[in-house]
């Protein structure tokens, strides 16, 4: 499977990207929270494209050819920089910041304007898209990673925007899948809860799963 490339960083290097993607990609967050909740006339409004088209120009000067991938080091780490839950390279991605316990798997994440469906809530494909790559990832951690088959999603209350929590556990493996339930709640109140089917899929089986299994995702 391409995408998965081998990049070996030392630890001042690494830190240091990790630095510099958080560095522009928060910038870039609260640019499209300010642009989601601007009331500024025409005029600043001309002036802020005006430096945002200027920005993304400095950007263009040097670019990869495609998206980020998945890069490994030979220790095992992996950086998933451009996903869209977890990247810390990807404005787009909240970012969720996943711990990992023995038995649970957790996060805590604030959604402001950007996340907003129903007036003032959380849209229901950007809780689905938060409990499909926790659910995921716990599976990954837990060692028995796959992709989606199935994520079946109840939402019980409406999530206000806000800080939510999510948590998720492996309930049980079942040969190549491994079935994660998981919960996002409020205030200690579910709102959502959901059940995943994640499946080792045939060109991950065999000797490429120990590199699979092995490798513990950050984004
Ligand atoms: C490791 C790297 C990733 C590690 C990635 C970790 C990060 C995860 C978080 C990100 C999650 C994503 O966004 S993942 C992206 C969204 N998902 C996808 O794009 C998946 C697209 N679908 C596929 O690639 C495929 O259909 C798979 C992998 C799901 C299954 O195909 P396959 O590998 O050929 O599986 P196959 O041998 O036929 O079936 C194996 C068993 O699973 C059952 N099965 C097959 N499909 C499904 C299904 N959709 N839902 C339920 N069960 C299913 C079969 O009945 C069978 O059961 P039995 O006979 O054995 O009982």
């Amino acid at each position: 499977m391409s995408g998965y490339i081998q990049e070996d960083l030392s630890p001042e290097e690494l830190a240091h990207r990790a630095r510099l993607a958080s560095s522009i990609a928060g910038s870039v967050r609260d640019l499209i929270d300010a642009t989601v909740r601007t009331e500024v006339d025409e005029a600043d409004i001309d002036e802020a494209r005006r430096l945002i088209e200027a920005a993304t120009a400095i950007l263009r000067k040097d670019q990869l050819p495609g998206p980020f991938g998945i890069r490994f080091n030979t220790d095992g780490t992996k950086r998933s920089w451009g996903n869209a839950v977890l990247g810390r390279r990807n404005p787009i991605a909240p970012p969720v910041v996943l711990h990992h316990e023995p038995d649970v798997s957790w996060t805590e994440v604030e959604l402001g304007a950007a996340y907003e469906g129903p007036a003032g809530l959380v849209h229901g494909g950007v809780l689905a898209l938060i409990l499909d790559q926790l659910l995921g990832s716990t599976a990954e951690y837990q060692q028995v990673p796959g992709m989606t088959g199935t994520l079946t999603v109840r939402y019980r209350k409406a999530t206000p925007l806000g800080r939510i929590r999510g948590e998720a556990r492996v309930d049980r493996v079942d040969g190549v899948k491994t079935f994660v339930t998981g919960t996002i709640s409020v205030d200690g109140k579910v709102t959502a809860e959901a059940e995943g089917i994640f499946i080792l899929p045939k060109w991950a089986r065999g000797d490429k799963s120990d590199v699979l299994r092995r490798s513990v995702g950050e984004g």
